[in-house]
């Protein structure tokens, strides 16, 4: 496709993922989907567009708005991108989502030197020197690249610890692997793995992890399709370690979701007992199929409940051994990946996750039998659905004693484990971990 056409597809792609309806991923999916003259050539750089403008949000609209792009934007002396046959025509974009496009794309100068107008070309030469030298009333934001509250909030957190994580988010996150124990060592798939060309390291933390140094396609190979990996960021691995599942145990995974930690807890016990993923998405729990297939697990029983108060579980309450409770959350641990959810959040977002969760720990809570363990969990970096969410079910829940994160993963071989914890909490940050944010606190009911 010509470059003239994909720059419009750029800017109508980033109009439509600027509406927040959707996950950027999904609208990035979607839209490739309906334009059927996008192929895997194009895709790459429409994504490049759309991530690099939720990333830096405020710096583009800035520039923009100091430096107004050049008038003649859009129609300038280039024809609208000509649809695939029986593909929808790629709308007319705005001339500010085509600036925004073209600044989203500013480092990839060859491109822009076919798709871009000249006007435009100089333009962008004057954006490009703006931001080499910002003056010194340059908003913040322009620097972090965060919605002013959640800066706030994060600064208030860190305090000289932000800009590393500004910074941290600002790269992209590696894939990690978890290795399946049923299926194959660690030190086997490292070799299998690197006889494909595929490079990669342990996890400096997770004794089931692989770091790679890319991001191979991996569905094809023999270590993937015999369920020997799952691709699981180190993170979650250590979650799955903080429960600390063992053989013949009644387990529940409340919030299991697509099953990430689930199929790591069924490992951990062997195939063995019974491991419940419960979730109130039906259509998550159905992507645990294909994955527990490959798995080999037989132990795990996936059931969609309607709410946390479901009266099915009553059965369950006092009987399991250990109980994850993955919560809903904001997943601003995740930014790396998904850029989107600090501009799809809010403050009252924030509140109103604050209080789900607290429902959800405090239903999950029931299901521990004396002597249980119970893991509360997030991937997000604030303190009002972790330690907030965690102190306030330890005042109220005097049955249940909290139990120090460092020692049990230490426990549970998990290397310098006193560099993840913040008192008796986990708490992982990507600047300090490399791994997504995420925080744990555990408990014990009394026996
Ligand atoms: C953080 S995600 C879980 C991720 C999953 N554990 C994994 O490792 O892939 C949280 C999950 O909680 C589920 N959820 C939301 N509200 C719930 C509720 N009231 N009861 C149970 N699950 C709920 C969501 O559908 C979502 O799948």
């Amino acid at each position: 496709m010509h470059p003239k056409a994909l720059i419009d597809h750029c800017a109508e792609l980033i109009a439509q993922t600027l509406t927040f309806a959707h996950p950027a991923d999904a609208t990035v999916s979607q839209y490739c989907r309906e334009q059927r003259s996008l192929g895997s050539r194009e895709r790459p750089l429409l994504a490049d567009a759309v991530y690099a403008l939720l990333r830096e949000k405020p710096l583009l609209e800035w520039l923009l708005k100091k430096l107004p792009a050049p008038k003649a934007l859009p129609s300038a002396g280039h024809k609208a991108p000509r649809p695939a046959k029986g593909a929808k025509p790629a709308p007319a974009p705005s001339a500010k989502a085509r600036a925004l496009a073209l600044l989203a794309l500013r480092q990839q100068t060859e491109f822009l030197a076919q798709a871009a107008t000249a006007e435009e070309l100089v333009w962008l030469d004057a954006c490009r020197a703006l931001e080499a030298s910002p003056p010194a009333d340059q908003p913040a934001a322009c620097r972090h690249g965060l919605p002013d509250w959640l800066a706030a909030a994060l600064q208030a957190e860190l305090g000289d610890g932000f800009d590393a994580l500004v910074a941290a988010l600002k790269e992209s996150a590696p894939l990690d692997l978890r290795v399946n124990p049923l299926k194959a060592k660690r030190a086997a798939v490292e070799q299998q793995l690197q006889d494909a060309g595929i490079a990669s390291v342990p996890t400096p933390y997770s004794p089931w992890g692989l770091r790679l140094a890319t991001k191979p396609a991996l569905q094809k190979l023999p270590c993937y399709l015999d369920g020997s990996i799952e691709v699981q960021d180190e993170g979650s691995q250590l979650l799955a370690l903080l429960l600390d599942a063992k053989r013949h145990e009644l387990v529940i995974d409340f919030c299991a979701g697509a099953g990430g930690k689930t199929l790591a807890l069924g490992a951990a016990m062997r195939n063995t007992g019974r491991l419940y993923a419960f979730d109130n998405s039906a259509h998550r729990l159905e992507a645990l199929q294909p994955r527990l297939q490959r798995s080999g697990l037989s132990n795990v029983h996936p059931m969609a409940i309607a709410h946390e108060r479901d009266a099915r579980l009553d059965r369950l309450v006092g009987k399991a051994d250990r109980v994850l409770v993955d919560a809903p959350c904001s997943g601003l641990g995740t930014l790396r990946r998904s850029p989107d959810l600090k501009w799809r959040q809010s403050e009252a977002g924030i509140a109103e996750l604050a209080a789900l969760q607290a429902r959800i720990l405090e239903s999950a809570a029931r299901l521990v039998k004396p002597g249980g363990r119970l893991v509360y969990a997030t991937c997000s970096l604030l303190p009002q659905e972790n330690e907030a969410v965690a102190a306030a079910f330890s005042a109220a829940q005097r049955d249940f004693v909290a139990l120090p994160a460092g020692e049990l993963l230490q426990r549970a071989g998990v290397e310098s484990a006193d560099r993840l914890v913040r008192g008796d909490y986990l708490r992982l940050w990507p600047h300090l971990h490399a791994s997504d944010g995420f925080f744990a606190a555990v408990w014990q009911r009394k026996a």
